[in-house]
């Protein structure tokens, strides 16, 4: 694997003396990359963090480094420009005014190039390269271009922001289509995928199906990019040893004593960024203290700011100002013995940070926007003890996963000063409550499932193992919760195991069984949703009465009724003759392939052939199919090409299916390429679940039948006991 971003995991630092060292580079997103990349076999480029300087590649504590030069211009115009005076304010709500400057996006266009050319000399054939952030937006695009032989993925750590913002952006369009050469483009969260998609589809106006984006190539073949979230995490494990550590604690005590030993030590930690909010938690802070709702004798904030873009005028213009406000407030509010606020602009190593993080009684992250906050992370982590305070802001990323945090609105002064007030009176009952469900959740998951989630949507070809992930029971207990359930469910490859003979393909036992138990819950409908024709659906799946049934990719509907809804019009059987005659002819020539009638088309079946055989025959009905009948709908599957004279899918199928039931929620399951359709209808609150390998928009994945047959049966277990629950309550 080969990872890309602007920062390297290390700087070059010139020392005053003129001793050269290397330090870790400031920012989550090293904090994030640096274990992924020490656990991976792969190569990380980027920058130096200095200007005109060359500097081979060299290995950094088990990790290969590429560095990119960049020169004092290029510093000056694509990173402090229009990475972090355009880009950053833009995709930050606008909190400061983007700078919009031709030089700099020319500046971007050509450093882009640089790293998109020094990942197409890095990479294998066929390799994966992983693209971060911002400053290289148009990296997908152009290595796509260069190498189209690579996997592509793209992980956004800032959040996307609404097409009311994003669409100032003289260079809009470009940042778009830079970013659609990924396969895989991934957010942190599920909100700022949906500004993204919502982009595209303003600005291209490409289908998009949930988190799928449909992006039509020059020979007006489709190619699928995947745009999602994949919240961001750190090393839990290595933070917790930390924690531990006799040194460390003993550290952390020093840290209290010096600061006198007050009853509540608040913390902030944060680069020096607009986006942290500093400004607002000093205020409050501030405003509590004057109000003599604190008092500085009982309480006292230690505030790190790390430098960070110090050559950047609102950076510039932020350090004068806070700097002033901590001044001021000092001034007016410390005593001789007690300092309200312990400023420290400085950047501290690891160890030191969970020194302060233990010596914290709260905790204060109160970003304006924040694509994380991986600080937060830490500090829970850090709680072995299961003490201490989270406030959290909820336009930081990090407000999705830390429901259990004292969520707060940081414009809101007066409701940021009474979650303070909060947070310092808790009950240690209620603060060891929420800070174990805290901590629950950043173990669930941790950076290593956050880059396998990820890659494994990349390249699909992650080996899945047997049994059911936590992650899946947690999200099976939550869908079985739903007030109205529909459970739709994908047939060969997913109730039933895969067969040579179609005709002989049968739900596992295990399957039939669960469904029989979920199928009698209240509130709870099963159904069907095959490529296959519904009269065969039936005859394989014998399925019980009150299962919904759709057939041929939705063509087919059975919903409550024994009619079967259907009516194909003149034309449209015309062109079901025609067909009939191209694919018989082509099936005719070539042993091992045969054509199935469909309802609305048929599908010609290669799985006999080699695989370049099967692609070869294909090729070749695409492009006869293409020329005569231009305007049929062409599906491709596992070692199936089907064409259909009345275009729907299994995502129209599930529509319907969601519509006939009035479902507040949807779990559904497949195996096959054709169950993207449905997996990019569903909503953040649904559930998908792919099974086996291969590209899924799937947020969750199960190796093969057996497992779907074990997680059908969990899921009744939950809805049942649920449902017992209930029925018990009420007749109390
Ligand atoms: O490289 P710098 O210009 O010095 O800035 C430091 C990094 O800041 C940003 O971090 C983001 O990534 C974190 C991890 O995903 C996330 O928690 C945080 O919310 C983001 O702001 C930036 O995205 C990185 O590129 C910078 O390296
Ligand atoms: O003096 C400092 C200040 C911060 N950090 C680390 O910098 C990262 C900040 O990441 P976050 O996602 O919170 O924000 P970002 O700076 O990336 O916007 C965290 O891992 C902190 O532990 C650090 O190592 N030393």
């Amino acid at each position: 694997m080969v990872v890309v971003s602007n920062r390297l995991p290390v700087d070059h630092e010139v020392g005053p003396d003129g001793t050269q060292r290397w330090r870790t580079s400031p920012g989550g997103l090293v904090t994030a990359l640096e274990p992924v990349m020490r656990a991976a076999d792969g190569a990380w480029i980027g920058w130096t963090g200095v200007a005109d300087k060359e500097f081979e590649p060299f290995e950094n504590d088990g990790i290969s480094i590429v560095p990119v030069p960049l020169s004092g211009e290029e510093v000056e115009y694509y990173y402090e420009g229009f990475s972090n005076d355009t880009l950053w304010p833009l995709y930050h709500d606008v909190i400061a005014p983007p700078s919009f400057h031709r030089e700099w996006w020319d500046s971007y266009l050509v450093v882009n190039r640089r790293f998109a050319e020094a990942a197409a000399r890095a990479a294998a054939f066929g390799a994966v390269v992983w693209v971060h952030d911002y400053q290289l937006q148009l990296v997908p695009r152009m290595l796509r271009e260069l190498r189209p032989d690579l996997v592509i993925g793209f992980f956004n750590h800032i959040p996307f922001p609404p097409y009311g913002i994003y669409s100032q952006l003289p260079w809009r369009k470009q940042i778009l289509d830079g970013l659609l050469g990924a396969d895989v483009v991934g957010f942190q969260r599920s909100a700022d995928a949906g500004n993204f998609t919502r982009a595209v589809r303003r600005l291209f106006g490409y289908t998009t199906r949930g988190a799928v984006v449909e992006v039509p190539g020059d020979g007006g073949e489709v190619r699928r990019v995947v745009a999602r979230n994949f919240p961001v995490s750190i090393d839990v494990d290595s933070f917790v040893q930390l924690a531990k550590r006799p040194d460390i604690r003993a550290r952390a005590r020093e840290i209290r004593e010096g600061l006198g030993n007050p009853e509540t030590v608040m913390l902030g930690v944060d680069r020096l960024d607009y986006t942290k909010g500093i400004a607002h938690r000093l205020k409050a802070f501030g405003e509590l203290l004057a109000q003599h709702r604190l008092s500085v004798e009982d309480v006292t904030l230690v505030q790190v700011a790390s430098p960070s873009r110090e050559r950047v005028g609102p950076y510039m213009a932020l350090r004068d100002e806070i700097e002033l406000q901590v001044g001021r407030l000092n001034g007016d509010q410390s005593t001789i013995s007690h300092t309200a606020i312990s400023y420290l602009h400085q950047a501290y190593p690891r160890e030191e940070m969970v020194a302060f993080y233990l010596a914290a009684d709260v905790m204060l992250v109160t970003a304006l926007r924040d694509g994380m906050n991986l600080v937060a992370k830490e500090y829970v982590a850090c709680r072995v003890d299961n003490d201490g305070v989270l406030v959290l802001s909820e336009f930081a990323g990090s407000s999705d996963e830390l429901k259990q945090a004292l969520l707060i609105n940081p414009h809101d002064i007066e409701g940021l000063k009474d979650a303070i007030v909060t947070a310092i009176e808790m009950p240690p009952a209620e603060r060891r409550r929420r800070m174990r469900a805290l901590r629950k959740k950043v173990q669930e998951n941790t950076v290593s499932d956050w880059s396998a989630s990820f890659l494994d949507t990349l390249t699909g070809r992650a080996t899945v193992p047997a049994g059911i992930p936590e992650t899946l029971v947690t999200k099976l207990r939550e869908v079985a919760a739903a007030e109205r359930l529909l459970i739709a469910l994908d047939f060969d490859g997913t109730l039933a195991p895969h067969v040579d003979r179609p005709e002989e393909a049968r739900a596992s036992v295990g399957a039939r069984s669960a469904i029989k138990r979920l199928i009698a819950l209240p509130e709870t409908r099963v159904a069907f949703v095959s490529g296959r024709a519904l009269v065969s659906l039936q005859q394989v799946a014998d399925p019980p009465e009150s299962v919904l049934l759709t057939g041929s990719h939705g063509v087919e509907l059975q919903l409550d009724n024994p009619e079967v809804t259907l009516d194909l019009l003149d034309r449209e059987m015309q062109q079901l003759e025609r067909l009939a005659v191209i694919l018989e002819s082509i099936a005719a020539r070539t042993e091992g392939v045969w054509v199935e009638r469909k309802p609305a088309g048929f599908a010609l079946h290669t799985r006999l052939l080699t695989r370049p055989a099967g692609q070869a025959v294909q090729r070749n009905a695409r492009s006869q199919v293409g020329a005569a009948l231009p305007e049929l709908t062409v599906r491709e599957g596992k070692n199936v090409l089907e064409f259909a004279v009345r275009d729907s899918n299994k995502g129209d199928a599930l529509v319907r299916l969601k519509e006939h039931t009035g479902a507040s929620v949807v779990f559904y399951a497949g195996d096959d390429v054709t169950d993207e359709d449905a997996f990019g209808v569903l909503e953040s609150h649904d559930l998908g679940l792919k099974i086996g390998q291969g590209i899924t928009a799937a947020s969750n994945r199960v190796r093969g039948p057996e497992e779907v047959a074990e997680a059908l049966a969990l899921l009744a277990d939950f809805r049942g006991s649920q449902a017992a629950a209930l029925l018990r309550g009420s007749s109390r």
